[in-house]
Parts: structure tokens; sequence; C-alpha cells
């Protein structure tokens, strides 16, 4: 069968990775298997269109994968799963100005960072410190604080004042995670990933507070600076992070951190689950980022519905290959092309340089094969020895206690 695929996307690392399978690119007009589509993919899933995906076709988008990538609506729904959950009384998203301010009343000694929703690489983004300085930029801005009047809105978060620091200078984690099915949930943690690093030391003092060298860590922002280095572009592996940290503050914290950060990106995929259009055609690979602070907490900033495939160093780029490599080997069925029917249970080879994070399918063996239920115990057994050659440790250790640290937010409605 000739697998060929679509990409408006002209990147090696999409095109070279298609073909090195023997895969054949076509227009979008002509039939395809697999398609990154940023604009027009919405079409392939309207009713009004009259497209229909057949079994064979595939796609890197969820429909409303707006849920998890968009700042406000990723809030909304974190704070609607704990609320589902802890059934505690958190404080709800407001979008209105005055439920910010009796926030800010609480600790008015501290940071926020505001953030237009519908915007990326570090665009827009400032800090704020005090009320007035807010209430000046409302002023001052082309649209006060008056929703008819304008469309952008803003997130509104607690700056982490304390971010762990190496070298003096503040960084984020961009981590990969591939998500094949939301409803059962199948997601993947790709072992890679690197931290991107601030080019000037971190300075908390109100004299830097503008100073977006100090404070973005997005590379976006930091390759204008004077202490830009285009060699390493200012990024570290994730590897060499960890080791960093279990020699400087231990193996067992160490693990334990990133035991958290798992945790986190299982919980913030729980938490859109249930609003996620699900469709079968639909595999998605995020991008999170994540800030650890100076107690090796980590924090969830936001999640990338198309994290960059553009290479600023030679390990960026091999990264981005085997990225795009790993992602089509656990999608594609061991037939060798694209199948809906399949039952999306890639082999331990087939995984390679991911680990999976949670497959809700093989919880549900789990219980079953502790209740007894449905199977024969003989079956469940067979069944499971099937699965038991993935590596489950990650979905037994979750705490049931749920906390995902999403930097706390309101939105604003400007
Ligand atoms: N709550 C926070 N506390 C501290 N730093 C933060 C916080 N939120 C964001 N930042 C810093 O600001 C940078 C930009 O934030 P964020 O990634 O949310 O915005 P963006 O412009 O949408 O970026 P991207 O292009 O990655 O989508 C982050 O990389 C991080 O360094």
């Amino acid at each position: 069968m000739k697998v060929t695929f679509c990409t408006d996307l002209d990147k090696s690392v999409v095109v070279a990775n298609c073909e090195k399978r023997g895969w054949v690119q076509v227009g979008p007009e002509d039939d395809w298997l697999i398609a990154k589509k940023e604009d027009g993919y919405k079409s392939l899933f309207s009713v009004d269109s009259g497209y229909r995906m057949n079994d064979n076709q595939i796609i890197n988008h969820f429909p409303n994968h707006y849920e998890i990538s968009r700042k406000d609506l990723l809030v909304k729904n974190i704070k609607r799963y704990r609320r589902d959950l802890e059934k505690e009384v958190t404080f709800v998203l407001p979008a209105d100005y005055n439920m910010f301010v009796e926030e800010y009343r609480k600790a008015p000694q501290s940071t926020w960072i505001m953030k237009p929703c519908g915007r990326s690489q570090g665009s827009g983004i400032f800090l704020i410190n005090k009320l007035s300085k807010l209430k000046r930029w409302s002023r001052e801005s082309k649209n006060p604080f008056q929703p008819q009047l304008s469309k952008e809105s803003y997130v509104i978060s607690r700056y982490i004042e304390n971010p762990l620091l190496i070298g003096g200078k503040k960084f984020d984690l961009r981590l990969y995670v591939l998500v094949t099915s939301f409803r059962p949930l199948k997601a993947y943690q790709f072992k890679h990933g690197f931290c991107r690093f601030c080019t000037v030391k971190y300075d908390s003092s109100v004299a830097e507070l503008d100073n977006m060298y100090v404070h973005l860590t997005n590379v976006s922002v930091q390759k204008h600076g004077s202490e830009y280095n285009a060699l390493h572009g200012g990024k570290m592996s994730v590897q060499n992070l960890r080791l960093y940290l279990e020699s400087t503050r231990g193996k067992a914290v160490t693990e334990t951190l990133f035991d958290q950060i798992s945790w986190l990106i299982t919980h913030s995929l729980k938490a859109v689950a249930p609003v996620i259009a699900t469709d079968r055609h639909c595999f998605e690979c995020y991008g999170y980022d994540i800030i650890i602070d100076n107690k090796l907490k980590p924090w969830l900033i936001e999640v990338n519905a198309s994290p960059s495939l553009t290479s600023t160093t030679a390990n960026d780029r091999i990264l981005k290959h085997k990225l795009l490599d790993n992602i089509l080997s656990i999608i594609i069925p061991p037939c060798g092309y694209p199948d809906v029917r399949w039952n999306k249970i890639p082999s331990r080879e087939a995984m390679r340089d991911f680990d999976l994070l949670i497959d809700e399918d093989l919880i549900h063996l789990q219980e079953e094969m502790e209740t007894g239920d449905k199977y024969t115990v003989k079956q469940t057994m067979y069944r499971w020895n099937r699965y038991a050659l993935f590596n489950c440790c990650r979905i037994s250790c979750l705490p049931n206690k749920l906390k995902p640290n999403l930097a706390e937010r309101c939105v604003l409605e400007l």
C-alpha cells in the first residue's frame, strides 16, 4: 500500500522523516494520509464541509486542541478539574478586573505577569508589581477595560519569583508529549527536551522588572540580546539538567521532581480530556513549558499545540528529527500504514525514546484483573501479559491528590 503525506510546513524534519519511510508527498487536493495543516485542517472536521476521513487517514491535530493550548482555556479546564475532583471551592476564573484586584490585595507585594491569550513568542508580555501600573497601562492602551471594545484578552498569572537558577540565570523546560487518544487517554512523554536560558542573570528587583532578557526565557526574545550565544542557543539538554540536579541536590529529589513533572503533564491532559472532541484520526504532539522553582517544584506555564520544529543549533536539529521519527513510529500500526481501527498500543520497540505516561486502556485492564470482572482471570492474564511489556510504573505511582501546579491565574478581558 502506498502511503502519501501532505504538509504545509516545509521543514526537513517533517519531509525527511516521512520520505525515509518511503512515503510520497502530495498536495492538499490529492489524497493524503498524514497532514499537518495549521489553518486549513479545521474544515476537515466540519460537518458542513462534507469531508469524511477514511480509516487510513490520520492527522496531527485534534479538532479543538485550543482547549489545552490557549492560555485562558487551559486555566479554565484545570480549575474545573480540580473542583470536580477535590470538591474544594477554588478561585474561579474571573473574567473581570475586580476579581483580580481582590486576589491582588491578598498579597500586594507580589509580582504578576500579563500575557495576551492569543499571542506567542513572548509578544505583548509584561510584569507588574503595582496595581497602579496595571491601571496606567489600561488607560494608555488603546482598549481600556471595556470588553465590548476589545477582542484581545489577557491572562494574568502570579509571577514565579523564585525560579531555580543555574549559573545565576533563569530557565524553563521544553518537553514533548504525544497524545494518540483523549478518551481513553493515551499519552507518551519524549525522553529528550531542553532548558532555555535567559542571557542575563536573574534579578528580581523592581529596576529590572521591564528587562525581558532577565525574565522571559523564549528564544525568540533572548536571541535579540547582546549576550546570546548562537552555538548553544542558550539551551541545555534535559539529561544534563538531570545530571546537574543529581550532583547538586541529590538523586532522590531529582527523581521526585521528574516524577512530579510527569504527574503534572498527565493531570493537565486529564483536565482537558472531557472537552476535547475525540476523533480516531487524530494525534497531536504538545510542547510543554515548565518552570522549576528553587524548591524544586515544577510549574506548568503553557502547552503549545504546534511546538516549533525550527532548529537553532545542531543539537536542536538532531532532537527534532528524532522527535518526528519517534512520533511516526508510535502512530503507525505494525502493518506499516495508518489504520484507525488499530487499538493504538505500540510495541515497546516502536515507542523508541518515548515513555508511556498513561494509557487508560491499560488501567482498565488492571482494574479488570483486580476485580475479575468481564474476563476470566486466564483471559485477563493473557491480555495483561501482552501489555505488561510496557513500562507502566508511572501509572501506579501517580499520587491520588490532585494539585496541578498551574501558575495561579485570572483572565482579564481588556
Ligand atoms: N507565571 C510565570 N512566572 C514566571 N515566569 C513566567 C510565568 N509565565 C511565563 N513566564 C516566562 O515568560 C515566558 C513566556 O511565557 P509563555 O510561554 O506563557 O508565553 P508565550 O509568549 O505564549 O510563549 P510561547 O511562544 O512559548 O508560546 C516563559 O517562557 C517564561 O520564561
